[in-house]
């Protein structure tokens, strides 16, 4: 007994989002086995929908009494005073012998019923009572990035998830639908995008989301009245399809059009014309082409004319100081001065589409804990990954609910559980090595194998000195052991396969990560036993598996910006690239016999007899391979020869020769080859930029080279030799 009363106690009661006021539980009850609702023919219809589906309702006067309903109900006036004067506040009591779910209006009806619904534990609910209240108004998400928009399945198990987590606000503006922008913002959808759209914003209106459509002109409208006729019609075919919210998109459009005195007409003609007219359509919101603060130029007017002109109850979305950037009150506050109004904040986290070669998976941080009061709104925009995006977005929810509240850790920590409930341990090895973007034009950075790094510090300290412990290769070993397990259980989980689906390439390339790091740890071994063998059976299987990852990283995830799979690539690759060339430096010492180099595997090699270039790293981005320039004057002896062998041989598209010479020698000739014996030659053509470049070849080659068929030594340079493939 005394054990259950402390558990009791002690039971954390966890709600997402954390809410603004918990009573201490004084107890619990059980699951009424059938409860009565009063209030249910006036209480919103979602509410009472939620209800119904928890409990098992009575249809005698016997059942255990459920109050449901808003403030102006009959049901609940006793209890009107405890209710948060606050829209979509709420005020719920769990009681020995009833329940009340008291909301504002109806959004906090079903608020309070989301929270009911998640105290429900075990056949169990708390014994308190709860005021509840969200501190920023528009919360949500903004489908606005490049890239494969998401699918209607998507988008509805993103609706679900709004309505539970809290989030209001859903914006369509997915950059890559040309409905939604150039060219065919004019045009109304074809018939099955539009069922698809009238049925999403009816999912969205039973998760009470607020469906927000936006349209993106900028691209391509003139500034006259067959223009702003075609946004209004555009306009109304949205509505005829239920969507009662509207956006219009100004990004990234070329800056002569960004005219902000227009923009702001234009805006304002919406705003009169169409959604005062219709009276139930929320307020406009507009992104405006300087979006950060980075782009404003403030003496050229373009913010503070739209923060004089736009019509007050328009809102203006804002990324922060830059593109991809923290949000903080210094950079709020500055912009509101501008626009004259509270920023709708467009947060681009956790979007990836300019780092497609890496997930975001970790804690949504860089958020002041101290803005409450300076937004109006707080959109994420998300990845192209749909259900990998909700570890992010539960946290965004968890933050525009109750900002002051907000911890990113321990939001990151449920938001693991809430996407992969069975396998969120193993969904956290994954996450935590998975976070950081890698280099980038927008220089954001995140942290990642944070409880990792100290180990890796100590063991990379420790194979540079050669005196390793054996504690700390167990502690190596054990976290490329939990990578593969990782990769491996999620692989063949259950509880989320449109997660499975969506991350399949990186957890392939997350366990061939594990599974090299846990082999390089055995080359210590092969060194403490002095077993030269041994050490060169592993390389060569570290080498299969950086094969496989080279191979999976130009097969899988092909998009044109930055293709491939990258996973762990602040820490744990680093780590394994870097031990692995100080290990099999160890053996070239102790066994005075050079490995060829596996670090940054790349499968295609230099293919040369001028000892001048044998050792050039050849470089792999973008299906190019390249040799990396040799600086000084490389000498040709006749019949001396360099270029690349393509292993596999490939299809060669384009090749480009620099040999730092006004004119193509005629002593020098560019020749292919499939076996290295029967050469033929490459028809090609100095450029403008004094290069030689050859084009797209027939059948597959294995060596490219540029070869001296003179009889005496000549003399270039080796400032560009580069070969793309298929
Ligand atoms: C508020 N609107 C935006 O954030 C626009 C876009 C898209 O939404 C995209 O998802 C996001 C992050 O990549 N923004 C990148 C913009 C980059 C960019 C960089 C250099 C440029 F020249 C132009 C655009």
């Amino acid at each position: 007994a005394i054990m259950g009363f402390q558990t009791l106690f002690s039971q954390k009661v966890q709600i997402q989002p954390t809410p603004q006021i918990v009573s201490q539980p004084s107890g619990h009850i059980l699951k009424p086995e059938e409860v009565r609702i009063i209030g249910a023919n006036s209480a919103d219809k979602e509410a009472v929908k939620l209800l119904k589906s928890l409990f098992s309702i009575s249809e005698s006067k016997k059942g255990f009494p459920i109050y449901l309903g808003e403030k102006s109900d009959k049901a609940i006036r006793k209890y009107k005073s405890q209710i948060p004067n606050k829209a979509e506040g709420y005020y719920l009591s769990i009681e020995k012998n009833k329940i009340v779910v008291a909301g504002n209006d109806e959004r906090g009806t079903y608020y309070g019923m989301q929270t009911l619904k998640q105290l429900l534990v075990d056949g169990k609910l708390p014994l308190l009572n709860i005021k509840d209240y969200p501190d920023i108004t528009a919360r949500g998400v903004v489908e606005g990035f490049y890239g494969t928009p998401w699918n209607y399945e998507d988008r509805v198990s993103q609706l679900k998830f709004y309505g539970a987590n809290k989030l209001n606000t859903y914006i369509y503006g997915p950059k890559d639908d040309p409905y939604h922008r150039s060219p065919n913002w004019r045009e109304p959808y074809p018939a099955k995008e539009a069922k698809a759209i009238k049925e999403l914003v009816q999912v969205a209106n039973h998760n009470h989301v607020d469906f927000v459509w936006a349209i993106h002109p900028g691209m391509d409208i003139k500034w006259n009245t067959a223009d702003r006729d075609a946004a209004i019609s555009k306009f109304e075919a949205m509505y005829d399809l239920g969507v009662r919210a509207f956006a219009v998109f100004f990004d990234d459009i070329s800056w002569e059009d960004s005219n902000a005195a227009k923009q702001a007409d234009f805006l304002n003609y919406l705003d009169d014309n169409f959604v005062k007219v219709k009276k139930n359509v929320l307020p406009l919101i507009l992104c405006p082409t300087e979006y950060n603060k980075s782009w404003s130029k403030i003496e050229k007017g373009y913010l503070p004319t739209l923060g004089e002109k736009l019509n007050p109850s328009i809102h203006v979305m804002w990324t922060g100081d830059r593109v991809i950037s923290d949000i903080d009150r210094q950079g709020l506050e500055w912009i509101n001065q501008h626009i004259k109004r509270k920023a709708y904040i467009w947060w681009n986290f956790p979007v990836s589409d300019y780092v497609r070669d890496h997930l975001l998976m970790g804690p949504a941080y860089g958020l002041d804990t101290g803005a409450s009061d300076l937004m109006s709104g707080f959109m994420s925009n998300p990845m192209e990954f749909a259900e990998a995006s909700k570890v992010a977005i539960y946290s965004v929810a968890d933050y525009a609910w109750n900002i002051k509240a907000y911890q990113s850790m321990e939001a990151w920590e449920r938001a693991l559980k809430a996407v992969m409930p069975n396998n969120c341990e193993m969904f956290r090895v994954f996450a935590i090595h998975n976070a950081d973007l890698g280099p980038n034009g927008h220089g954001y950075r995140r942290d990642e194998s944070w409880e990792f790094k100290e180990i890796a510090e100590k063991y990379l300290n420790e194979v540079k000195s050669g005196k390793w412990k054996v504690e700390t290769i167990a502690d190596v070993q054990q976290e490329f052991i939990q990578m593969m397990m990782s990769a491996k259980t999620l692989l063949q989980s259950t509880d989320n396969p449109a997660l499975i689906d969506e991350i399949e390439p990186w957890l392939l390339q997350f366990r061939l990560l594990g599974e090299s790091g846990l082999a390089l740890t055995h080359l210590q071994v092969a060194l403490e036993k002095n077993d030269k063998a041994y050490f060169k059976k592993l390389y060569s299987y570290i080498k299969l598996l950086k094969e496989e990852m080279f191979k999976n990283s130009n097969s899988l995830n092909q998009n044109p910006y930055q293709p491939g799979v990258k996973t762990g690539s602040l820490v744990i690759e680093p780590l394994i690239n870097n031990a692995l060339a100080e290990l099999s430096k160890q053996y070239a010492q102790r066994y005075n016999e050079e490995l060829p180099s596996i670090a940054n595997y790349i499968p295609h090699l230099i293919y040369t007899n001028l000892n001048q270039v044998e050792n050039l790293p050849i470089r792999y981005l973008h299906k190019t391979i390249s040799i990396s320039p040799l600086l000084e004057v490389l000498k040709v002896p006749a019949n001396g020869y360099v270029g690349i062998e393509l292993v596999p041989e490939q299809t060669v598209l384009h090749s480009k020769i620099n040999m730092g010479l006004d004119e193509f020698p005629e002593w020098a000739k560019i020749q292919v080859s499939a076996d290295g014996d029967n050469w033929t030659d490459y028809q090609g053509k100095y450029n403008g930029r004094k290069e030689w470049v050859g084009g797209k070849l027939e059948g597959l080659y294995r060596f490219v080279r540029m070869v001296n068929t003179s009889a005496n030594e000549q003399e270039c340079y080796l400032k560009r030799f580069e070969v793309k493939i298929k």
